[in-house]
């Protein structure tokens, strides 16, 4: 059921004076961002400065102490979701490690995807339609990965594989995905074919990215947001932000 009290904001999503303490240290401390619909954002911020919690938070996988996450113009509030539950509504993660099934071809990988974990395992010796075919080829052609789709998705490079993830998420259609250090371990080629990727999937979906890697950054040519100790340090274009002399300090300037 919508409450209507929570009509209070347009943005995707809304994060507004989020804490939370592990073991009374507070990793997050009164945090508030605002994603437009539509937007690709980027998070920078030293270690410890709480992007994964604040992504743990936005998936439900960790449960703020206090403050308000809001999804879709405030209509659900995330805080009273679980995992599947936010998924569900289009909340698509992918983490820093590929999770791809090594054993299986790159098509069948973004197929399981298609299908999700029910009904994966029957799906493979199932009969393919053409729609999933479309599907299939249609976000191979996205990543890049056409040329591989009948290969094992274990003999693909690393920079392929993690590719081949965010093509899996790609596959469910969120409205907006979560991606952490997608290029640590790429070389530069490989770098700016992901900034290239990201920047396409998000003339369709929101992206949230957590990157250390600037010149990947730079690339997004998005709204970035810098974390430190918890909350928001600095905000805005990469120009702005890069030159923040209280970013230089934390984290540039290392
Ligand atoms: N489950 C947990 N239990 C205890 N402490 C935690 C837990 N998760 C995170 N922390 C602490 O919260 C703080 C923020 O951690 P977090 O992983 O969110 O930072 P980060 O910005 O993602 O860092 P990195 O760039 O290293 O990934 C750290 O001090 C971390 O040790």
């Amino acid at each position: 059921m919508v409450d209507e009290k929570l009509h209070v904001t347009q943005a995707l999503l809304y994060l507004d004076g989020v804490s939370v303490s592990f073991d009374g240290y507070r990793a997050i401390r009164g945090l508030s961002i605002y994603i437009e619909p539509g937007e690709m954002r980027a998070i920078i911020g030293p270690n410890g400065a709480g992007k994964t919690t604040m992504m743990d938070i936005i998936t439900g996988k960790t449960r703020p102490d206090e403050g308000e996450v809001l999804f879709d113009a405030g209509k659900y509030d995330l805080t009273k979701l679980d995992e599947t539950a936010i998924a569900e509504l289009g909340i698509g993660r992918k983490f820093q490690k590929p999770t791809v099934f090594e054993s299986h071809t790159v098509a069948d990988n973004i197929l399981l995807a298609l299908k999700g974990p029910r009904t994966a395992a029957a799906s493979l010796f199932g009969w393919r339609n053409n729609v999933e075919r479309e599907k299939i080829d249609e976000v191979l052609t996205t990543t890049g990965l056409l040329d591989h789709r009948d290969r094992p998705a274990g003999v693909i490079s690393h920079g392929q594989k993690q590719w081949l993830e965010i093509g899996m998420l790609l596959a469910q259609d969120p409205a907006i995905m979560l991606v952490d250090e997608p290029v640590a371990g790429m070389t530069d080629a490989e770098t700016e074919q992901t900034a290239a990727l990201l920047k396409d999937i998000n003339k369709s979906h929101s992206v949230i990215v957590v990157e250390h890697d600037m010149a990947f950054v730079r690339a997004l040519d998005c709204k970035v947001t810098c974390l430190h100790e918890g909350s928001v340090l600095s905000e805005g274009s990469i120009d702005k932000v890069a030159g923040d002399e209280r970013v230089i300090e934390v984290y540039l300037g290392r």
